[in-house]
């Protein structure tokens, strides 16, 4: 492999023939990369390709079986994560280990109390706030160093999450989806931010599944699979197909969904029906019809009660005003298990709190909400079980050594892929999906589009939550566009634009 963009004065960091093996998976199977100071790298690959194990390594969270690190031409280990930080590498993991009880200025100094000058442990508040003051302001970010860190933006809390490790003289900085649950403009200032601290020399390892993103803010890709590295190009070099191909190995089962077929009728039936929601402050008088087979995407800023909307429509909040109906009956479901008996399947955002048994096998998972359907059928049997879970395997592109596996060692893409089997075979006639693609690959997006558009086929009717824009135009029939919890444009998707949306979602008037 050859670095981008290397100086003369050689890497900064260079990793060389990393293995890792867990049990049953050969996760890094003698992976090297090289790191040019200022140089931005994303870091790319299917579900399970490794990328994750390798950040792991490289922050000093997992030994490596095999392999070593260079720092500036120097040998270095990394045995934990406070060892990779005194060597300058620092990571931004997607759950930020920001203290919300704590204010943003002793968050800067966790774990740093000395370098800023302390005694013990006792440190005096102004001399606190000054320190995260200054680095705050070296990144241009306007954030009260006094303010608790659990009041502020999550695009905010990383920014501070940043400036700490910055502030402990960070020489790599990894950065883990670091835009998977920010709003549009957010993400852009963030690829601002990294492209300034690029120019000064920092360097950065990202990793993304956004192929808009990574064109817009790296200078060069590495593509891993199967634990390997098959290439590392410079960016203009590596459009979305030819990373695709490098991902997969061939092209031919991973073309774009393309425009989808056999839309609704205009006439079809509602199947639920939402007339005046409201959820508190954060979904205001909301109303729409999901007709059979229909597939609408809710588009919306943070805070626009996109969230909110579903977490409601699936039992999970209360509604202090207005009706639901499914196939004309009222529907107040209690919580998510009696909405999936009535046929209503919820997948929430976050699939770590929410949505999975962790330390269930992968096949425990996908039957968990299908469990009463298959004994009222007498087909309760490790068999049946089995069987269906192997289709939702083949269904999903599921990557698990088997499906006795704990789903909690799965890479985060593959859990996302058994909260939506699971709903699948819990036989849901309506979804409602929070962020479905979070974490997914390219590909295996591409075949849950078409995977959607299948099931709209079928009758079923899907209300799907998604920050990607573009990606509600791949597959939705119409958007329901939130703003400030109301509804503000609700077009089906061939009259409207991305750019049109995004300005009624941001409170504009329709173009
Ligand atoms: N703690 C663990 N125990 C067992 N297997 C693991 C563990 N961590 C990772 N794996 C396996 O190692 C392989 C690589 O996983 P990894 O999380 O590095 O993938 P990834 O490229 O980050 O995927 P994603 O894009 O889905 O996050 C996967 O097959 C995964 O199931």
């Amino acid at each position: 492999m050859t670095a981008v963009n290397a100086p003369p004065g050689g890497p900064r960091l260079r990793a060389e023939g990393i293995r890792k093996t867990f049990p049953g998976v050969r996760a890094l199977q003698g992976v090297s990369i090289s790191l040019a100071p200022g140089e931005v790298r994303a870091l790319l690959g299917r579900n399970g390709a490794g990328k994750s194990t390798l950040v792991k390594i490289l922050s000093g969270a997992l030994r490596p079986d095999a392999g070593r690190i260079r720092l500036d031409g120097r040998d270095v280990q990394l045995p934990n994560p406070a060892a990779a930080q005194a060597h300058g590498i620092a990571t931004v993991h997607q759950e930020l280990s920001i203290v919300p009880e704590l204010s943003v200025a002793e968050n800067m100094l966790l774990g740093r109390w000395r370098s800023a000058g302390a005694r013990g442990m006792f440190i005096r508040p102004a001399a606190m706030r000054a320190h995260a003051a200054q680095h705050l302001d070296s990144l241009g970010v306007a954030i009260d160093p006094a303010a608790r860190a659990g009041t502020l933006s999550l695009a905010d809390r990383q920014a501070v999450e940043i400036a700490r490790a910055l502030s402990h003289g960070t020489r790599v900085l990894i950065l883990d989806e670091p835009t998977s649950s920010l709003a549009e403009a957010e993400a852009r200032a963030l690829h601002a931010l990294i492209r300034r601290l690029a120019a000064t020399g920092l360097c950065f390892l990202y990793i993304s599944h956004r192929m808009d993103e990574i064109a817009r803010v790296a200078d060069s890709v590495t593509v891993l699979r199967d634990g390997r590295e098959v290439a590392t190009e410079p960016i203009a070099k590596a459009g979305t197909e030819r990373v695709v191909e490098l991902m997969t190995g061939d092209t031919a089962d991973d073309a774009p969904a393309g425009p989808r077929r056999g839309k609704p009728a205009a006439g079809a039936p509602a199947v639920l029906s939402v007339r005046g929601l409201c959820v508190n402050d954060s979904v205001r008088d909301v109303s729409f019809e999901l007709r059979a087979g229909e597939i609408i995407g809710v588009a919306g800023l943070l805070g626009s009660g996109s969230t909110e909307l579903l977490r409601c429509l699936a039992g999970q909040v209360r509604r202090t005003g207005g009706s639901v109906t499914l196939d004309g009956r009222a529907f107040t479901p209690r919580g998510p298990r009696q909405a999936m008996r009535a046929g209503v399947g919820y997948a929430p955002a976050d699939r770590a709190k929410e949505g999975l048994v962790l330390g269930m096998s992968v096949s425990g998972n996908l039957v968990a909400a299908s469990l009463p359907s298959l004994r009222a059928r007498g087909l309760l049997s490790r068999r049946q079980e089995r069987l269906t879970a192997c289709a939702s395997r083949d269904r999903l592109s599921i990557k698990a050594p088997s499906l006795r596996t704990a789903v909690g060692t799965l890479s985060g893409g593959n859990q996302q892929k058994v909260i939506l089997g699971r709903l699948l075979n819990a036989g849901s006639r309506v979804l409602l999906l929070d962020e479905p693609t979070r974490g997914v690959d390219v590909t295996a997006k591409r075949r849950m589009y078409r995977l959607f558009h299948e099931l709209a086929a079928q009758g079923v009717s899907i209300l799907v939550v998604s920050s990607e824009l573009e990606e509600l135009f791949a597959f939705c029939d119409r958007l329901l566009v939130l703003h400030g919890g109301r509804v503000v444009g609700h077009p089906p998707i061939e009259e409207t634009t991305p750019a049109s949306v995004m300005t009624l979602a941001m409170g504009g008037a329709p173009r």
